[in-house]
């Protein structure tokens, strides 16, 4: 029985900075924005939107898109580092708008629940779901991933944040893509990236917030957490490179070959907080897995650093990355990150790519990587299906992240720090955020969205 995506949805804000304009209001080199890391515009969340609005939004398309028959969904999972809230998970905020839009009690039957393990949370709650309906082929389920990577201004994360989710229906003898058996993880417990809690004293609260009238019902102290983390760049790069390799090289040992296993692999697709990561990261298995290869982790750590420079520099490399990785890093580059949902939107990018150029890839084989920082490696592979393309024709990403809405470094400002209250661009045909209901919208309330025609 084969079991995989059936359909795919998505939704990305629809407002960008380009990356020229951020790099000269910070007075970096634009070329190694661009050359170095791949990246062209970074998106962000208009004022009326959040993680919810995001996800309730590529649900809606991915029913509307594909006529699903919502008495068929066993489960709608969802994968998040962005979560509003430390009990509500987002997929309960999810079953009550589709019931608002689909008819009540439509879902009361579907189990949900969130999964949160950085950017590698959306692959746990496909496996989950994909193991599931081994058991259950009759049955279906959604994988929802959304998330808004926002890193503090002037940080090294600046360049690299993006907003958005991606829905993926599982089912048996899907239309897309049909995963194997074989599924290797590499697991370590560190802290390159997290999101800590923070205690806030009363007396830390300060300005017009303190003579407002909550602030005398306050405990002494409230926990908060930002949603910006707190993290280690380069470091994060060496945690995502080991639990990679570890985890390619486990997938290599349980396929039982002494072939190069990327070989048999027409695209790979890899998280990408950034375009160019997976190229980046994965010189040292390209290098590692080839028969011919002169690498060898005997070496001095500098003599090692510089061997991987040169075999990221050949030529050899360089045409195994336009073959292999590039198709994926196509969307990345115009998006930023997407945390939970960048490795599904790079597959996204390069079955469209593949689809635009009217390539026919039915029957081959894509490898993924995936990576969360805290860390965790999960590495697996899918074939193409017949029908790959019938589930796409209505997907339009290239078109739809063509239409995103410029904006100027002082909006981009503004909305980074929650001073912009006017929505930038108008919603039509979407989920909003409506209100907050609390006496400060900063800190507490319930949160509730409506549909706008
Ligand atoms: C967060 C997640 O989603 C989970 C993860 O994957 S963790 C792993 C990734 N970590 C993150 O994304 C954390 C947030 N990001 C960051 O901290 C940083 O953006 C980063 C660590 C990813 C990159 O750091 P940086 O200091 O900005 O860049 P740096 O590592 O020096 O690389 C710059 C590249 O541009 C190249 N470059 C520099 N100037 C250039 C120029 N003028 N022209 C062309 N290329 C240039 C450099 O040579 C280098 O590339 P190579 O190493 O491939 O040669």
């Amino acid at each position: 029985m084969k079991i995989g995506i059936d359909a795919v949805a998505f939704d990305v804000a629809k407002i960008h900075l380009p990356i020229p304009t951020l790099a000269k209001a910070r007075n970096i080199d634009p070329e190694k924005l661009q050359k170095g890391l791949g990246l062209e515009k970074m998106t962000l969340p208009d004022v009326h939107q959040d993680v919810v609005v995001f996800g309730a939004n590529a649900l809606t398309k991915l029913i509307q898109n594909y006529n699903i028959d919502l008495s068929k969904i066993a489960r709608i999972y969802v994968g998040t580092e962005s979560s509003i809230d430390s009990s509500k998970p987002i997929s309960s905020f999810l079953i009550s708008l589709m019931e608002q839009k689909f008819g009540e009690n439509t879902l009361s039957n579907c189990d949900v629940v969130d999964f949160t393990f950085a950017c590698i949370g959306g692959v746990d709650a496909m496996q989950n779901c994909i193991d599931f309906v081994t058991l259950n082929p009759t049955k279906k389920a959604i994988v929802v991933t959304t998330d808004y990577a926002k890193y503090d201004l002037n940080s090294s994360g600046e360049y690299t944040q993006g907003a958005g989710a991606v829905a993926l229906l599982i089912a048996s003898n899907p239309r897309i893509i049909a995963f194997g058996n074989t599924w290797a993880t590499s697991t370590k417990g560190v802290f390159d990236f997290f999101k800590p809690y923070r205690t806030l004293a009363k007396t830390d609260i300060t300005g017009n917030d303190a003579n407002e009238a909550w602030f005398d019902n306050l405990e002494s102290e409230i926990e908060i957490h930002k949603d910006q983390p707190v993290f280690d760049g380069q470091y994060s790069n060496q945690c995502y490179m080991d639990r990679t390799r570890d985890a390619y090289f486990s997938f290599k040992k349980l396929k039982n070959t002494s072939q190069t296993v990327y070989e048999s692999w027409t695209s790979i697709v890899m998280h990408l907080p950034y375009a160019y990561q997976g190229r980046r990261m994965l010189s040292e298995i390209y290098a590692l897995d080839a028969s011919n290869s002169t690498l060898s982790g005997a070496e001095e750590t500098t003599v090692y650093q510089n061997k991987l420079k040169e075999i990221s520099k050949s030529e050899a490399y360089i045409e195994f990355v336009s073959k292999k990785l590039k198709p994926a890093e196509l969307a990345s580059s115009l998006i930023g990150n997407l945390y939970t949902g960048s490795i599904f939107m790079g597959l996204l990018s390069t079955i469209a790519h593949f689809y635009d150029t009217k390539k026919e890839i039915s029957g081959s084989v894509f490898g993924f990587l995936a990576y969360g920082s805290g860390s965790k490696s999960k590495v697996f592979e899918g074939t193409i299906q017949q029908d790959w393309q019938l589930a796409l024709k209505d997907v339009s990403l290239f078109e739809t992240l063509e239409k995103s809405f410029e904006i100027d470094f002082e909006t981009y400002e503004k909305l980074h720090k929650k001073e912009q209250h006017q929505s930038v661009c108008s919603p039509k045909n979407e989920w909003i955020l409506d209100r907050i209901e609390s006496e400060n919208p900063n800190l507490l309330g319930a949160r509730y969205y409506k549909w706008v025609d």
